[in-house]
């Protein structure tokens, strides 16, 4: 039995714009998906997913024939869920060239799902970290990068970057431009999660952007602005001590570009009014700058107070169903259990 864990992940700047090779720097933050594997001596692949309704669920199947719910839950439901696990597992396979490889499977995890905080990345990297240590064929984290953005590809039609399973793999501040995937230094910022209770769905939200970009020459230059504003950010972080608290003067400056990338999301139309209503919540509370993460439509935002003001205020906010201090979770994928 392997067990593997990897943290979700925030976007201090980016998101939507980096699908089109604008850069992107997302932050891995200390909440995790945990995945257990065990392997089968038949090709079956069971699942007990069990976070992913109030009581979770699992299924069980074998090579590409339909699923099999031990419970009565919707079948769409079923299929939405299953795609990223599936997926690793198939990753996982062709690393160990086994296709024919079965698991036990459990999916654990404490990221809210489909809220901007890159819940599939994280399943993802771990299960297929865990299956390919399971066949005696354990990967670097790169190669698991790799891999997992293979298996969100797909899942997503081909509408994904590098930016969250990169962020996942790795741990820490990333930096993703196209193919180009590196770890940054950067001090460790005091980043604040606001959470709706709700979730946005990641492929309509891309699709909505991609036709405004298509039709309107200045939805395009949207996209190239919050490129700029990553580029400039990136400096920002390159220049601050990664050793020490980072001073008034970068959080101000990093908050004002947090501010304009979340104005240009909304421009966008990935924001949503609880979104905006937590947005300005953690503004008037004193945050240096607040946005929303991750594909947005509902969710999560992410805003930079090292004081308790925007926690406080977000706790008295109607739209804010949860929130909770993140911090830098600078390790990535790693197995807990083997
Ligand atoms: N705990 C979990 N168990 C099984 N699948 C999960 C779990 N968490 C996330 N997933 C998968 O990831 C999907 C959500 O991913 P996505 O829409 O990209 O949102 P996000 O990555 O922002 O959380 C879920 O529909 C499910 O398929
Ligand atoms: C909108 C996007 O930039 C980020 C999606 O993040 P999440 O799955 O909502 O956590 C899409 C992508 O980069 O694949
Ligand atoms: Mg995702």
């Amino acid at each position: 039995m392997t067990i593997s864990s990897a943290p979700g992940k925030v976007y201090l700047f980016g998101e939507h714009a980096v699908v089109y090779g604008e850069p992107a720097v997302p932050c891995a933050i200390e909440r995790r998906a945990t995945v257990t594997v065990e392997r089968r001596s038949d090709d079956h692949i069971r699942v007990e997913a069990r976070d992913l309704s109030l009581d979770g669920f699992t299924v069980e199947y074998t090579g590409d024939t339909e699923y099999r719910p031990d419970v009565d839950v919707p079948t769409a439901l079923v299929d939405a869920a299953m795609g990223y696990v599936d997926a690793a597992v198939e990753q996982a396979r062709d690393a160990a060239d086994m296709p024919d490889a079965g698991f036990d499977i459990i999916v654990e995890s404490d990221i809210p799902l489909g809220a901007g905080l890159g819940s599939s990345a994280a399943v993802v990297v771990a299960g297929i970290d865990a299956a390919t240590r399971e066949l005696n064929t354990p990967l670097d984290c790169r190669e698991v990068a790799r891999r997992a953005y293979n298996a969100e590809y797909d899942v997503q039609d081909g509408q994904a970057s590098r930016a969250d399973t990169f962020c996942s793999a790795m741990g820490g501040v990333v930096y993703v431009e196209g193919d180009e995937c590196r770890r940054m230094t950067a001090p460790n910022l005091p980043f604040v999660i606001g959470f709706d209770g709700g979730a946005g769905d990641t492929g309509e939200l891309v699709a909505g952007v991609r036709r405004l970009r298509s039709e309107y020459d200045f939805a395009a230059k949207t996209v190239g602005s919050i490129g700029e504003i990553v580029r400039q950010g990136e400096t920002l972080l390159q220049n601050a001590n990664p050793e020490t608290t980072p001073g008034q003067a970068l959080l101000t400056e990093l908050g004002q570009f947090m501010d304009f990338d979340h104005g240009l999301l909304e421009a966008l139309g990935v924001s949503s009014r609880t979104l905006d209503n937590m947005v300005w919540a953690a503004r008037e509370a004193g945050a240096y700058g607040a946005k929303l993460t991750g594909a947005g439509g509902g969710g999560c935002i992410v805003a930079l107070d090292e004081t308790s003001e925007t926690e406080t205020a977000l706790e008295y906010t109607a739209e804010c169903h949860d929130v909770f201090r993140a911090e830098l979770d600078r390790i990535g994928v790693r197995v807990e259990e083997s």
